[in-house]
């Protein structure tokens, strides 16, 4: 049994892992500390025989996970760093070390998901389609990833999180506090849902028209999947269909076992 685990700037998310398969995913805000809680979680576990870690975040919350994987079963912790290629992933960055690790093992994991239809007839292969797919992880900072079918990753873009979004528009104006509950529409008929429709607006008119350019350069819609802590609440705004797959960083994980 190895457990995976996904340090993010805001939470903590993990899964256990065997025989090729992934168990359900567990997710925590973590505050920049190993939470009790998802210690005493673990607690339970009865065997891990090694802990893979992609992280982000706090270095402390890192370090907290080593000290607690050689409390609870005493057995070795690999980080994975971002790496020039992977499992058919060729990343686009000069200096690949720079992308977040998380991004790339979301590349590296969509790289290799079965199509919607090879999972729905039960094959498990990857199609041969010469579908590209754009990656969209909605988390503390949002980001976008282009791949093409061949495993070129044509590099993305970053924008702050939803929360960030609509918080730093407070920080440097004179804008009152207002509700912040999310507004799905386009046209705000006051300041709180005007700021709260633009934070969920912006992430998927970026992510529409980069499937776009997608489509234009290679001449076939991409699939569009969603990750990341926040995905639910822009899910339902697209006009393009997708994919949700909340555990894509972690199935990338996997893949370094
Ligand atoms: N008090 C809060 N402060 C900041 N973010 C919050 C808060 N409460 C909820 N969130 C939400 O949690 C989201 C984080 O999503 P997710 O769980 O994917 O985090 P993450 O994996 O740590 O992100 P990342 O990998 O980008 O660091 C934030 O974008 C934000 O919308
Ligand atoms: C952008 C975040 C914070 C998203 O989690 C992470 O992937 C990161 O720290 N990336 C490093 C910068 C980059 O990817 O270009
Ligand atoms: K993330």
């Amino acid at each position: 049994m190895k457990l995976l685990i996904d340090i993010g700037n805001t939470s903590l998310k993990w899964a256990l892992y065997q025989d090729g398969e992934i168990g359900p995913m567990r997710s925590a805000r973590h505050f920049e500390a190993l939470p009790i809680d998802v210690i005493a979680s673990w607690e339970q576990i009865a065997r891990v025989s090694k802990v893979l870690v992609a992280s982000v975040g706090p270095q402390g919350v890192f370090e907290a996970v080593i000290a607690a994987a050689r409390a609870c079963w005493n057995c070795p912790v690999v980080r994975i760093e971002t790496g020039v290629q992977a499992h058919g992933v060729r990343i686009a960055y000069a200096e690949p070390s720079r992308l977040g690790v998380d991004r790339f093992l979301a590349l590296v994991a969509a790289h290799s998901l079965p199509t919607p239809a090879a999972a729905a007839n039960g094959s498990g292969h990857r199609a041969d389609t010469a579908a590209a797919i754009l990656i969209v992880d909605v988390g503390t900072a949002i980001t976008f990833d282009g791949l093409l079918a061949d495993g070129t990753h044509l590099g993305g873009q970053i924008l702050p999180g939803i929360a960030t979004l609509r918080s730093s528009l407070l920080q440097r104006t004179q804008l009152p506090s207002h509700q912040t509950q999310d507004h799905p529409g386009i046209w705000g008929q006051d300041t709180g849902p005007a700021i709260a429709g633009a934070s969920l607006q912006a992430p998927v008119a970026v992510a529409e028209r980069l499937v776009h350019r997608l489509e234009q350069q290679t001449g076939v819609p991409p699939r569009l999947i969603l990750t990341g802590g926040d995905a639910e609440r822009i899910a339902t705004l697209f006009d393009t269909p997708l994919e949700q797959h909340p555990d894509l960083v972690l199935r990338g994980l996997a893949r370094f076992d």
